[in-house]
């Protein structure tokens, strides 16, 4: 039968918040859903059995994960780097930067030691930016519990290597540890808000999957399961690529008509790289795949999609990248994208089999503007729609 956990089942205040809020100027609405989120959270019962998570990196995703964790009770050590940010969320409940005007629940301390924040602790979430995820693993490794279990939240490919972070994990952790991977359409700003979101958690551990489901799942944060790793890692890196490129369409101002034939050749892009790399065709159509990219690419919340609208309108990609103290992880994974593809696919003009990604990459290494490298994309020569599927 369907589990339990596979209805879609948003908070039964939903709808009235959708009347209350309508009409409501910005800062008035997000007050409002805080209000109405505390509310509803203090209905969550607390776990039957005693659970402790660490969450490494003291970034918005962290932090609204730990928030979704503090609302259900459940004490959570966040891993920061510097001692004064961890003083300020132990004294306000607050992050100084990230997130500062949502309060976290008194069960989210944060600390700068390692061996504090992993010790004991029955899950780790990752959520530091792909390409400083190995230096940071190695560096806290011998502070890692052997058996336990780490859910990585990072989307993108390394720098030379070309490894998601499966491969990071298991090159820096050691094998013999459950992993798993939790991905799908979540701006951390809406998570904190308590606005229903709804994610797949990957593992090859089903039961580690379900576990996740039942721990980290309410009412407002849905957490469906899957066994396909692969899928939702390749999933999650792609989308960012497109929301590079979405970003710029919009920039542009090229039209509604433009973005949904890019964003949708974007996909059709990410489904042929994964299944190559063994994906199933069904991940690409889940959370993790389009229900991402439409997030990121149509979402005002997404930094890769700011990048690409920022470039659009001529900002030079220094100042964007300088500008920001937060990873677009689709800027470094372009380039590890097209590396990828050159390893991986024997055709003869990758380019013309992956335009989208390969555009990308030439217009953030500067080889085209953006206005010429969409127009480009725009006059690909057209065939059969779906023609190697
Ligand atoms: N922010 C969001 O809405 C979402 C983010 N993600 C993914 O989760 C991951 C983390 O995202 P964010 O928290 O937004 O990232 P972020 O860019 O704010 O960085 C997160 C944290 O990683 C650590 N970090 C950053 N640079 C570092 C460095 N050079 N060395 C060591 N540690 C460093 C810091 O503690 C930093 O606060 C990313 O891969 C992102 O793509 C996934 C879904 C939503
Ligand atoms: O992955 C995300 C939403 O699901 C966040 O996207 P950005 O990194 O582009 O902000």
């Amino acid at each position: 039968g369907t589990p339990p956990h596979a209805a879609f089942v948003p908070g039964a205040s939903t709808k009235s918040l959708g009347n209350r809020l309508a009409k409501a100027p910005q800062a008035r609405r997000e007050q409002t859903i805080m209000q109405l989120s505390a509310r509803r959270s203090r209905s969550m019962r607390p776990l039957p059995y005693p659970v402790r998570f660490a969450v490494l990196g003291g970034g918005s995703f962290g932090l609204a994960l730990a928030s979704v964790l503090g609302k259900k009770s459940i004490p959570v050590t966040i891993l920061v780097r510097k001692e004064e940010v961890a003083e300020h969320i132990n004294l306000h409940h607050r992050h100084p930067t990230y997130l500062s005007d949502i309060a976290l629940a008194p069960s989210i301390r944060a600390t700068v030691h390692p061996e504090e924040a992993l010790r004991d602790a029955s899950f780790i979430i990752h959520a530091v930016p792909v390409q400083y995820s190995r230096k940071f693993l190695e560096d806290i490794a011998p502070h890692v519990p052997k058996n336990t279990p780490i859910i990585s939240t990072s989307k993108g490919i390394e720098t030379g290597t070309l490894c998601m972070m499966q491969d990071i994990l298991l090159e820096t952790l050691g094998p013999n540890r459950e992993t798993a991977y939790l991905s799908g359409p979540s701006f951390a700003r809406e998570i904190a808000l308590g606005l229903v979101t709804a994610v797949v958690a990957a593992s090859e551990s089903e039961a580690l999957a379900n576990e996740i489901c039942d721990i980290m799942g309410c009412n407002y944060f849905r957490v469906f399961t899957s066994t396909d790793v692969v899928g939702v890692e390749v999933g999650g890196a792609v989308k960012n690529v497109i929301a590079i490129a979405a970003g710029m369409c919009e920039g542009l101002g090229l039209g509604t008509n433009a973005m949904a034939a890019l964003v949708t050749r974007g996909c059709n892009e990410m489904q042929r790289l994964a299944l190559s790399l063994g994906a199933r065709p069904s991940t690409l159509t889940g959370l993790s795949g389009v229900g991402d990219t439409f997030g990121t690419c149509f979402g005002p919340l997404s930094r890769n999609r700011n990048l690409g609208v920022r470039l659009g309108k001529g900002e030079r990609l220094e100042n964007i990248l300088g500008s920001s103290t937060e990873v677009a992880e689709g800027h470094a994974t372009a380039f590890s994208l097209v590396q990828l593809i050159e390893k991986t696919n024997r055709a003869y003009r990758r380019e013309l089999e992956f335009p989208i990604i390969y555009g990308v990459k030439e217009i953030l290494e500067g080889k085209r503007t953006p206005a010429e490298g969409l127009r480009d994309l725009m006059a690909m020569p057209v065939r059969v729609e779906m023609w190697n599927l």
